[in-house]
């Protein structure tokens, strides 16, 4: 970190939410870059964060406990009324408003339309490299485990990254998902660019 940086660096509270999935790995690269992270489980954490990040791991099941924890309603609400978030694979899955083949959707609050496992069963990990410009000039590895992709945005959704010819990266206001998981590799750029929207 250089000199200007250190003046001008501010601690920031990230929210992951804890229930399932690949938590750890978003805490290990929240504290590498030096900000703190929260596992949240419970609506009064909402509170204290300042982002939050919904991991990868099984949406249906973290649908389900987000509704029997209560925990639905108020990030639904956070998240509508600003809270930044990123999605990253399952997460992209609980943002997404229209999920074309499952009859089930979760917070429902970004306008893009998902279809979970699209990569289907027998090449359903894999791992690429890519550069995506809004995020670092320099190359980044993607890695997909069972990954969902974006059919369809509606106007306000910046596609931020696609692989041929599908969606695996994008925004809308204070919403990020992507369908990768960068927290599984060493790369931090992908986090320092959520942060940077905080
Ligand atoms: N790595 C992941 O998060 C996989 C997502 C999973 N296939 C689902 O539908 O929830």
């Amino acid at each position: 970190m250089n000199f200007m940086n250190l003046i001008f660096f501010v601690m920031k509270k990230i929210g992951i939410l804890g229930f399932q999935g690949a938590i750890i790995e978003h805490e290990r690269q929240i504290k590498a870059i030096g900000h703190e992270p929260v596992i949240v489980k419970y609506p009064e954490q909402l509170e204290e964060i300042d982002g939050i990040i919904l991991p990868g791991g099984e949406s249906t099941t973290m649908g389900k406990i987000l509704n029997r924890t209560g925990l639905m309603e108020p990030l639904r609400g956070k998240i509508q009324s600003g809270l930044p978030v990123w999605g990253t694979c399952a997460g992209m899955i609980l943002l997404a408003k229209e999920l074309v083949n499952d009859s089930v959707t979760h917070l429902g609050v970004m306008d893009i339309a998902v279809r979970r496992n699209a990569y289907g069963s027998q090449i359903d990990s894999f791992a690429t490299k890519k550069v995506i410009p809004a995020v670092d000039s320099k190359e980044i590895e993607l890695v997909f485990i069972r990954a969902p992709y974006i059919t369809s945005v509606k106007d306000g959704v910046k596609i931020l990254c696609e692989l041929d010819g599908h969606i695996v990266a994008a925004e809308e206001k204070n919403m990020l998902v992507t369908s990768f998981h960068p927290e599984l590799t060493d790369n931090t750029a992908f986090l320092k660019y959520f942060v940077s929207k905080i």
